[in-house]
């Protein structure tokens, strides 16, 4: 366990120390000129997507990850997104953190100049800066995870995410996260079947935390979604969308295992 905890420790760090280095290269001051130069959707196009009647399935791009280790080795993410788009997926998770999950920023802003259902960008987001950056890359919603963010920053990010016309996907693992996600003002909470510290997956994770969800509140569940029993068993309890990576990424046939998924 200490281990893996320190996984979660060690990307943060490295995420912090990534920033910095790209804060040398462009500034925060010009990075916010680069986004403000360009005009921006306010229309929140995630946030729609989730919204729409029945089940949403926000489908994840990921080359790797700590738990898995290389998913995919020859990665065609181009690819992968549109078939994910072609086979119905309402939204796409791009993973940009590059140590642990071989993400790239590029990726991101591929995928979101060649799909058209919105993208959300999946990494550690440490600063402000990062949430800028989305935005810059074509991003329609960013990840936070409140484990990893203190209160204020958690209250602060979500205000700038929709300053921006950013939806804010906030995570969270416990009844405590819950609270913490709602007091600072989240419209959209995802609940992470992994604990991020032990790796271990339960879906019963989001059943548990559902009831302190209120309806207005758009409810995702994350990770570990493996079968068409599971996503039954989340639909039983008001589950508003999905969030699955693994399952997709390991089917040849994406449109066939996102079908069965679906129960076509
Ligand atoms: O997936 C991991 O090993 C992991 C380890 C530490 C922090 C985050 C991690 N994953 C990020 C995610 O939350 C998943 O990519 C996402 O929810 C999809 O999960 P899955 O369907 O199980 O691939």
């Amino acid at each position: 366990m200490k281990k893996e905890q320190n996984i979660l420790e060690a990307i943060v760090k490295g995420t912090r120390e990534r920033v910095n280095h790209k804060k040398k290269n462009l500034t925060l001051e010009e990075l916010q000129d680069q986004v403000r130069s360009f005009p921006a959707a306010m229309d929140f196009p995630f946030e729609k997507a989730l919204r729409t009647k029945g089940l949403s399935f926000i489908c994840e791009v990921k080359k790797a990850s700590p738990s898995r280790g290389i998913i995919s080795p020859d990665f065609p993410y181009l690819k992968i997104a549109q078939e994910y788009e072609q086979a119905g997926a309402s939204a796409i998770s791009c993973l940009t953190e590059p140590v642990y999950f071989q993400g790239k920023d590029e990726y991101l802003r591929e995928i979101a100049e060649t799909v058209s259902v919105p993208v959300l960008r999946k990494d550690f987001v440490v600063d402000a800066y990062m949430i800028w950056e989305a935005k810059l890359l074509g991003a329609s919603a960013v990840l936070l995870i409140c484990a990893i963010l203190t209160d204020r920053e958690l209250e602060e990010w979500i205000r700038l995410c929709h300053s921006l016309g950013l939806s804010a996907l906030v995570e969270v693992h416990t009844e405590g996260e819950v609270l913490r996600a709602r007091q600072a003002g989240a419209r959209i909470i995802g609940v992470n079947n992994r604990d991020l510290k032990t790796f271990q997956v339960d879906i019963n994770v989001s059943q548990r935390l559902k009831k302190l969800v209120p309806q207005e509140i758009i409810f995702v569940s994350e990770s570990g979604i493996r079968t068409r029993a599971d996503i039954e068993l989340l639909e039983r309890h008001g589950t508003d969308a999905v969030l699955i990576g693994e399952t997709l990424m390991c089917s040849r046939d994406k449109k066939e295992q996102l079908n069965r998924l679906k129960g076509k």
